[in-house]
């Protein structure tokens, strides 16, 4: 795992520092709180240029990561961004995904249609971005509880979640993240 240089990133939620951390070919993110707490606040948020740059509706994904910098920059903690877009199977594929779901199949349907699993999404690099920042115990701003398990050896204090406002358009998707999914919604 290469990393680059910290440096400052101003934001309109506050001051944070910014690191990228290359796994292969794939460039994340790491935006943090110059004071880290002991046990800080972690987002793991995976990419969704749809919601998070274009202010989609059809997900949760950009609402989540703006209350992330907001709770982190007042609390302290980090924002893991990882560049795995569509749940794992990429933009270009997410965006035939959604094309399915103006059909009516639903985003767990979708993938299947597409010859995809649900969710093909590795979380494995998060511990060793975190031992680099020797952090070991962690609250986790997420509504999946999946995420919490796929942490192997750093210890999860507390689930914080992060509750998405319903709109015509992510309706269909919030059910079924609760009902295919999991997320405690
Ligand atoms: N394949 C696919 N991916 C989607 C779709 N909608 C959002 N995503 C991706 O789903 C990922 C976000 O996952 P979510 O299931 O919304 O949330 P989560 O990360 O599991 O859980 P939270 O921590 O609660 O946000 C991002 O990578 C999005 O690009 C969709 O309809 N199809
Ligand atoms: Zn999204």
């Amino acid at each position: 795992m290469e990393k680059s240089k910290i440096a400052n990133l101003p934001t309109k939620f506050g001051n944070f520092k910014i690191q990228s951390f290359k796994e292969n070919d794939k460039e994340h993110l790491v935006i943090f709180t110059e004071n880290l707490p002991e046990i800080p606040i972690v987002r793991i948020h995976s990419e969704c240029l749809t919601g998070d740059a274009l202010g989609s509706l059809k997900c949760d994904c950009g609402e989540q990561l703006q209350k992330a910098m907001e709770i982190i920059n007042e609390n302290g903690g980090m924002i893991i961004y990882l560049r795995q877009e569509g749940r794992g199977i990429g933009l270009f594929n997410k965006v035939n995904a959604y094309a399915l779901q103006d059909k009516g199949f639903d985003t767990v349907e979708a993938n299947h249609q597409l010859g995809f699993e649900a969710d093909l999404r590795d979380f494995s690099i998060v511990e060793e971005i975190l031992k680099e920042f020797n952090i070991k115990k962690i609250k986790l701003l997420t509504n999946n509880p999946k995420k919490e398990f796929s942490l192997k050896n750093i210890e999860v204090v507390k689930r914080i979640p992060i509750k998405p406002t319903p709109n015509p358009y992510n309706e269909k998707y919030l059910k079924t993240k609760k009902e295919k999914l999991g997320h405690k919604l």
